[in-house]
């Protein structure tokens, strides 16, 4: 299932757009979430919750721990070289998180049938071996690349298009034999 050309385990995966409300640099409010290859079709990401993602005073949005998952599980494409969206994401809230906390996550792929992949993730607070927070399982469905072309709004598309950087990596996903 790993890709040939998938990153080596250890190499961190860089962001897939700018812009990502959960990988990009460019986003003064997004996780900043680093993601990092493992083994087989598996990685491990961190990400350190800020002021601006709190619900109640001094903890994690849940929608926003549900991001990081979402993220990590959808950083699993690059081990398959797969364009693929989610599909379904189901979460379970097993500890607060408080501000200033690191989440150490880790996703894998359990399954892939046709266009279907799934993938479970974890997020544990106090180390990468400490007490599990969160957890998720997920539905990724493989897309064409069109599906962004056909669905995003024109100001960001024709931006993304005119950035050789984004283009580079969308190619890096097409030659997927
Ligand atoms: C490196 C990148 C990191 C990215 C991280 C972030 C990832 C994201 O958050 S992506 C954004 C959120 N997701 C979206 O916006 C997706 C919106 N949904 C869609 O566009 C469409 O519903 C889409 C593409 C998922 C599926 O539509 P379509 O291509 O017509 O597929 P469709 O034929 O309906 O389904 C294909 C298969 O998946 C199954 N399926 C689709 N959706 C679901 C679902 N929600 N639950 C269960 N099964 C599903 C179908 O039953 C079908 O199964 P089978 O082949 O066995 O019959």
């Amino acid at each position: 299932m790993r890709h040939p050309d998938a990153p080596a385990p250890g190499e961190l995966l860089g962001a897939h757009y700018g812009q990502c409300f959960g990988c990009g640099g460019d986003q003064p409010h997004g996780l900043h979430l680093e993601a990092r290859a493992g083994e087989g079709v598996s990685l491990t990401a961190e990400f350190t919750v800020q002021p601006a993602h709190q619900g109640a005073p001094g903890l994690a949005h849940g929608g926003v721990l549900t991001s990081a998952l979402d993220e990590t599980l959808g950083s699993l494409n690059w081990l398959l070289r797969t364009i693929a969206v989610t599909g379904r994401l189901e979460t379970d809230f097993v500890r607060p998180v408080p501000v200033g906390t690191t989440l150490h996550l880790e996703a894998e792929v359990t399954a892939v049938a046709g266009r279907k992949i799934y993938s479970t993730a974890t997020g544990r607070v106090g180390g990468p071996d400490g007490p599990v927070a969160v957890r998720a399982e997920a539905l990724f469905i493989e897309v064409k690349v069109d599906h962004f072309v056909d669905h995003g709004r024109p100001e960001e598309i024709q931006a993304a298009m005119n950035d050789p950087d984004q283009v580079r990596r969308a190619r890096a996903f097409e030659v997927n034999p």
